[in-house]
């Protein structure tokens, strides 16, 4: 095995996130035999990386992207991140280097809670400011994620589904994650307010080298955002490479079928999401 220090000799960074053979069981009801959700899955998401995640529905996609956060045991392999083993109980140090957020923005915000005490409160949590400098960090995730600061004042009841995603990924950011794990975030929110979020998330990594484990059942979004995809079926992940090798030729049965199943995808790259529809993502 290449040790550290060899990998950097050689060129290749040390990766942010490693897994290595994560296997994930249920119980099923009324069976002794386990059911295997994730089997010997291996992820790498290097530093400022977007890694895209795909696969159909009951995949193992979020069970997978679970295990990552903390959320979710694994009976077997290795989760690394920042060259640190997790074992089973992480610090809260650990937690704050990887955020998630989730189709339903709704899951992570108080409906009744104002903007910004629901920033305030994890702000205070997790960090050492406090007073003005806790208004000063709220404003600034306001300006990070493109709201306007007025949205301080609002409650997520009042706002649109476009609007509580990005005051999610604000809330995710608030104690600067180096790793935000993105479940389905735009599965739910019309095509015109995919792309924002969509060029949200690029400009994160660009601007404050955010890396993101982006989790989708949308081929043509993660092949204008990410640099990489891995493709799981049924808990294996049967593909791993970069997003134009794997979208111009792709080597499993699977992922053929997959993209096959999707014909818009054969056009240019920023074309036809949906019907004329395009999801025009800025490169830096
Ligand atoms: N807590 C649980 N108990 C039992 N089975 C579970 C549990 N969580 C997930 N599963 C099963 O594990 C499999 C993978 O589910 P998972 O939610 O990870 O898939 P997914 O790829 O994220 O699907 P989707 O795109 O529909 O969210 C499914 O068969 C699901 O029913």
């Amino acid at each position: 095995m290449t040790d550290v220090g060899e990998e950097a000799a050689a060129g290749t960074p040390e990766p942010l996130l490693d897994c290595t053979d994560v296997s994930i069981s249920f119980r099923q009801r009324g069976s002794s035999t386990p059911f295997y959700a994730v089997r010997d899955a291996s992820l790498r998401v290097g530093p400022g990386d977007i890694v895209g995640l795909v696969g159909e529905s009951g995949s193992g996609k979020s069970t997978l992207a679970r295990a990552v956060v903390g959320l979710q045991r694994i009976d077997s392999g290795s989760i690394v991140f920042e060259g640190k083993r997790f074992g089973r109980s992480r610090t809260a140090e650990d937690r704050r280097g990887i955020q998630m957020i989730f189709q339903d923005p709704y899951g992570s915000l108080d409906p009744r809670m104002k903007i910004r005490s629901a920033l305030a409160e994890i702000i205070r949590r997790h960090t050492e400011l406090r007073g003005k400098q806790i208004d000063d960090r709220c404003a600034e995730l306001m300006d990070m994620v493109r709201l306007p600061r007025s949205i301080l004042s609002s409650r997520p009841a009042g706002m649109s589904g476009g609007q509580r995603q990005r005051v999610a990924i604000a809330r995710a950011l608030s104690i600067r994650p180096r790793l935000l794990v993105a479940d389905e975030p735009v599965a739910a929110l019309d095509v015109s307010v995919q792309a924002g979020i969509v060029n949200l998330l690029s400009d994160l990594r660009r601007d404050v080298g955010l890396s993101i484990l982006f989790i989708s059942h949308d081929l043509s979004i993660v092949r204008t955002l990410c640099d990489s995809v891995s493709v799981i079926y049924r808990g294996d992940i049967v593909e791993a490479r970069p997003c134009a090798e794997l979208f111009e030729d792709p080597q499993s049965d699977y992922t053929r079928t997959l993209l096959s199943a999707i014909p818009r995808l054969n056009g240019p790259r920023t074309e036809g999401l949906a019907q004329g529809q395009s999801l025009t993502v800025r490169r830096p």
